[in-house]
């Protein structure tokens, strides 16, 4: 199907419907791995404030690579996680905490301890063909009374059949939405629309659809317009696009277009617009850009995460992390992978000597 088979159809079916979404930011989480996991107290609560009162309904906070992650391997928080989810979800009036966790690295104790500490959605991610890992953790979501999400992780590297498989496994073990997870930002277009479909055919009854994008081939906006399109009623960006990589969907002007297309999203355009440009940009160590590396990630399909380890590894052995990421992707790496990146800039210092 094309993008105007598409659009087409979403028009031809329901002329004068007005998509309804629901939104999550994802900056002080996501945007972690842009900050190397430095955020302190102020910052959640400025961030937290603006989002809140511009509209925004969910808010993900916790360590970039989710409960646990603060580590040597993917790099120490400067604050733990669950002070800033119990001050997020103080500073909160209206909207939802949610937290991330991915099996292996976090536990079911953190789970316990986000709701204690006021988190409300549990979003449970994991390699897109791992689904059967995360059984456990939806089950004890569940018993918890946990709103749970589902993120299917580098959905780039799976025919749609096979995510839809994947996320019926998640929905069966207690998952209420589903997301297509661009970590590399490499799915252009119909291949998101191809994705979410599959899902939305697979567990749509059951459950819904959500999708993450990432910027690092400029489609950000363009892809969640057609996942929304496509059926996704749950849509993650981070403002100011302060995420991983070359960053997330840009919420702000997602929310421009939602709004001029007539689709509801609750968040007002004018507010998280000033809170981008007030709040949330002072917060950022630098702007979220299409740089060299982050472009190499989105061409090879890399997740987005590894850029600041790339750089990391690039700067200790002198060699090119542009070089590093082409290689990750000729790999296949998935997270929790970080560690190959040294070994990759160790081999091509090895070469240049
Ligand atoms: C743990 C990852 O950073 C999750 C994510 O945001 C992605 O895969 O993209
Ligand atoms: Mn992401």
């Amino acid at each position: 199907m094309t993008v105007n088979d598409l659009a087409r159809r979403w028009t031809d079916t329901d002329p004068d419907s007005a998509l309804d979404l629901r939104l999550t930011d994802t900056c002080l989480r996501d945007g972690s791995h842009h900050k190397r996991h430095q955020f302190v107290e102020q910052e959640v609560r400025d961030i937290v404030g603006a989002l809140d009162a511009a509209g925004m309904p969910v808010i993900e906070v916790t360590h970039g690579d989710g409960l646990g992650g603060s580590s040597f391997n993917y790099g120490f928080s400067a604050t733990p996680e669950q002070d800033l989810i119990k001050l997020a979800a103080e500073t909160a009036k209206n909207a939802k905490i949610a937290f991330l966790m991915l099996p292996g690295v976090g536990t079911k104790d953190d789970i316990r301890a986000a709701q204690d500490n006021g988190g409300k959605i549990c979003r449970v991610a994991t390699h897109c063909t791992e689904a059967d890992t995360s059984q456990q953790h939806f089950g004890l979501a569940r018993e918890l009374g946990l709103e749970t999400v589902g993120f299917l992780m580098m959905s780039h590297t799976q025919p749609p059949e096979r995510l839809a498989k994947e996320a019926r496994i998640m929905v069966d073990a207690g998952c209420q939405c589903v997301y297509v997870v661009d970590s590399a930002g490499a799915l252009i277009m119909e291949d998101v629309s191809d994705r979410v479909s599959a899902l939305v055919a697979e567990i749509g009854k059951d459950a819904t659809v959500g999708f993450h994008g990432h910027e690092n081939l400029g489609l950000g906006v363009a892809n969640t317009v057609i996942a929304a399109r496509a059926g996704a009623t749950q849509i993650d960006g981070s403002v100011r696009r302060f995420g991983a990589g070359a960053g997330n969907t840009p919420l702000e002007a997602f929310i421009g277009v939602a709004d001029k297309l007539g689709w509801k999203t609750g968040v007002d355009f004018m507010q998280v617009v000033d809170a981008a440009e007030d709040v949330v940009r002072p917060a950022m160590p630098e702007e979220c850009t299409l740089s060299r590396n982050a472009l190499m990630i989105g061409y090879a399909g890399v997740y987005s995460s590894f850029l600041r380890h790339a750089d990391n590894a690039a700067e200790r052995y002198g060699v090119s992390a542009a070089e590093i990421l082409l290689e990750a992707g000729r790999r296949k790496l998935i997270g929790g992978q970080e560690d190959q990146l040294v070994e990759i800039a160790l081999g091509l210092k090895a070469a240049q000597s």
